[in-house]
């Protein structure tokens, strides 16, 4: 077993601190002064942890990645993971990357024991979970990845995912989990849906700008683009290599079940209906995500107006950073991290803005912003074992 010791107050991991609970950028400069020497395992032991954690779905891709991310939790630790066609396998045979990892094997949902588990990743497809999470213990907390709870309205769910919701009663207790805006209702949380990784680069910048009437909540246009790891592990004709390389594909057009989630969010924020053009792109990519998204200002207002609203509305997050004027995000720039990166510029059209927007679509989009999520749902502070930079280049 390696151990290794920080005692920098650069030490990405989180280490212990002496002062409870805190959940911002402000929290970090706190965190700082007070940071004591800690060990940290490279190997994960259960015994070290106080919070124990399932990881469903632990051989997909943001199972893994809450993996790799969990390895760097001081205060969680993986007791219990499920796949499905993996089943029985270690997490370093189905992703050496992880072979350091010393986690349990992986086992099927139906023989997974949960009276070691306290809280849960559910990094399951949709249309799968909403059985799933149904049968789990009430005592556990949960956070679902998929869309299956993301939608208050569960006609609107029946409309978009082609069936039933299986769980209605489930989805009146379901708490949102964009975790900058929600961040107070999470906290009471039992069971987040975890937003999908379009909807969270899309409303992180628009929201603040809707609830400000700085835009016009009409005439939104976003165009969106993804790696290809956002259409998960399994093998899909699409997503093969010569499908993928050198080119790039708009899919869902018109009709992408994401819309929905999104219009939620911009809703709620406009208190009245607010609906948008969206096109999703596939890149030939392996992880990242640029929203670029056209907005009419509100009258007399120019694009400078809301580079400073948002500077002002994220000046506190951590992992939302409103790039100074002019420079332009990349999705280079927040690989592997949990950072979401924005910038607002003028459009050559008079009273027009366009504002872009870059995440990792498996961090920020997925798996960070779940453990994002679990860090406030367990009251630790929010950006213990996210503080991973940007790997560049
Ligand atoms: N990829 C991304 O960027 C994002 C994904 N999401 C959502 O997160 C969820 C997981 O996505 P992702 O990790 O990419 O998907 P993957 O396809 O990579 O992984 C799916 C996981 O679920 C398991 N699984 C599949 N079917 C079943 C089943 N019927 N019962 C039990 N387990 C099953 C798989 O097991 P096995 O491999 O053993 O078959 C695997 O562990 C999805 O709902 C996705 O939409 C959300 C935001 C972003
Ligand atoms: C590239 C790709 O296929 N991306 C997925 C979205 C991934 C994600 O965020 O979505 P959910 O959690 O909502 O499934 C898609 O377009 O369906």
């Amino acid at each position: 077993m390696t151990t290794a010791t920080f005692s920098s107050i650069f030490s990405p991991t989180g280490c212990l601190r002496k002062d409870g609970v805190s959940s911002s950028k402000a929290d970090t400069w706190n965190a700082k002064k007070v940071f004591v020497k800690c060990s940290v395992s490279t190997k994960t032991q259960k015994a070290e942890k106080e919070v124990r954690l399932g990881v469903l779905g632990a051989s997909g891709y943001t199972g893994s990645e809450i993996v790799r991310l969990l390895a760097n939790h001081p205060h969680f630790g993986i007791t219990l993971m499920t796949a499905d066609r993996k089943a029985g396998q270690s997490i370093g045979s189905v992703f050496p990357h992880l072979v350091s990892q010393d986690l349990p094997k992986m086992v099927a949902i139906k023989d997974a024991d949960f009276s070691d588990v306290d809280a849960v990743f559910c990094c399951l497809p949709h249309g799968t979970t909403q059985e799933i999470i149904k049968g789990l213990p009430k005592s556990l907390k949960i956070v679902d990845l998929s869309a299956d709870f993301r939608l208050r309205d569960i006609s609107e769910y029946e409309e978009w995912y082609g069936q039933a919701h299986r769980a209605p009663e489930l989805q009146k207790e379901v708490v949102y989990g964009l975790t900058e805006i929600l961040r107070e209702e999470i906290k009471g949380a039992r069971l987040v849906a975890n937003p999908g990784c379009y909807p969270t680069s899309v409303q992180l910048p628009l929201v603040p700008l809707i609830k400000a009437n700085l835009i016009e909540p009409k005439n939104i246009i976003i165009d969106s683009k993804s790696g290809v790891s956002g259409a998960g592990r399994g093998a899909k004709e699409a997503n093969l290599y010569t499908e993928i390389a050198e080119g790039i594909y708009s899919y869902g057009v018109t009709r992408h079940r994401h819309v929905p989630e999104i219009e939620q969010g911009l809703s709620d924020a406009a208190s009245s209906k607010v609906t948008v053009s969206f096109t999703p792109h596939l890149m030939p990519m392996s992880r990242g995500m640029q929203s670029t998204i056209y907005v009419e200002l509100a009258p007399g207002l120019n694009f400078k107006d809301l580079h400073q609203h948002l500077k002002l509305s994220y000046e506190d997050e951590e992992f939302v950073v409103v790039l100074e004027e002019g420079a332009v995000p990349r999705t280079h720039n927040t690989r592997g991290s949990n950072y979401c990166f924005i910038n607002v510029f003028p459009d050559r059209i008079p009273g027009r803005a366009i504002i872009i927007s870059v995440i990792d679509n498996l961090v920020k989009g997925a798996s960070g912003q779940a453990l994002q999520n679990l860090n406030v749902m367990m009251g630790f502070p929010e950006n213990t074992g996210l503080l991973y930079q940007p790997l560049f280049p």
